[in-house]
């Protein structure tokens, strides 16, 4: 039984892998994670300058997910492409994301710049989605920014790009996206960052748990399951089979890769759960899909890929 994928014609033992922001912030992190059962990494977002991120308190775990508002903390991205590109000059066969965003697009071609200057041979993962940098809207809810950008970047950069999006929540959005994202060579999207500024109350104290936005905070884990499966799914039915869909968003255990997979995900990053357990999740998570896999007595992920069934 195989839990191997393939994104842009780049191999991965593994279809399971981190989520950006979640232990991937240093090369420490990021050894630990190269070194564990996940399929490969995508680094922390990186931007031109490094970045504090937003003051603490900024991220809290609840029982059914997390709250965020680390603000864009990372060390630059010429920290995270030259480890990446050391990195790889001693594991050949191994392919890896950089995950990168700009405050605007000519920061966005600036940052694409140094990728193709590094002669960088992974994939790039445009992050259109921060919903946690005060004063800066989510980029991937103005689709005619969005449009703008992709135009931009498909001019300017020739390697295997994704971006990741915010999850939307209205089919007419779902249409309007696709109709955007069939216009361009896109390795991939992946659906879904964080739910946008929500919040979460501490009832004893009659407060709110993190300090930046007044609490407010992007939601992961459990709570946004439903919507990341609709996001993978909307998009898969939709998009030209050529743009790959990686499933993000409340994967906490076997089945629910195995939903994210049925749903048309080549690809499933794993955020919150793998803030609360570490690293050993990518073994216990692939051991748990195996299993599920070999009672439906499927041998590989493309015999289940996107064949979510509906009622007659
Ligand atoms: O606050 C963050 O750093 C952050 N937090 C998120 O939940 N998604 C993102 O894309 C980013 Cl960049």
């Amino acid at each position: 039984i195989s839990t191997a994928t393939s994104i842009a014609q780049q191999k991965f033992n593994n279809c399971i892998m981190n989520a950006s922001g979640v232990w991937c912030s240093d090369e420490k992190e990021l050894t630990i994670i190269d070194n564990s059962a996940a399929g490969t990494f995508v680094t922390k977002s990186g931007t031109l300058q490094p970045r504090e991120g937003n003051p603490s308190p900024r991220y809290f775990e609840t029982s059914w997910g997390s709250i965020n508002s680390m603000g864009l903390p990372n060390r630059g991205l010429d920290y995270y492409l030259d480890f990446v590109q050391k990195l790889q000059q001693q594991k050949r066969q191994k392919h890896y994301f950089i995950s990168c965003t700009g405050f605007n697009v000519q920061e966005d071609l600036l940052l694409l710049k140094k990728i193709t200057d590094a002669d960088f041979k992974g994939i790039v993962e445009l992050n259109l989605s921060c919903p946690n940098v005060p004063g800066k809207p989510q980029t991937g809810y103005d689709f005619a920014t969005v449009d703008m950008i992709l135009k931009n970047v498909f001019e300017n950069y020739a390697g295997p790009l994704g971006v990741k999006l915010p999850p939307y929540f209205d089919i007419v959005h779902f249409n309007q996206m696709a109709q955007i994202l069939n216009k361009y060579p896109l390795a991939y999207i992946n659906c879904v960052n964080s739910i946008g500024n929500g919040l979460y109350i501490d009832d004893e104290k009659e407060q709110v748990v993190i300090k930046p936005k007044n609490g407010f905070g992007g939601i992961g884990g459990d709570y946004i399951k439903p919507t990341a499966l609709a996001n993978v799914h909307a998009f898969y039915q939709r998009l030209d089979p050529k743009i790959q869909i990686i499933g993000t968003g409340g994967i906490k255990n076997g089945q629910d890769v195995f939903e994210h997979i049925l749903c048309g995900a080549s690809m499933v990053q794993v955020g919150t759960a793998l803030m609360k357990e570490g690293p050993d999740i990518f073994e216990r998570l692939t051991q748990e899909l195996k299993t599920i896999m070999q009672a439906k007595g499927y041998s590989k992920i493309a015999d289940f890929k996107g064949k979510l069934k509906y009622l007659a």
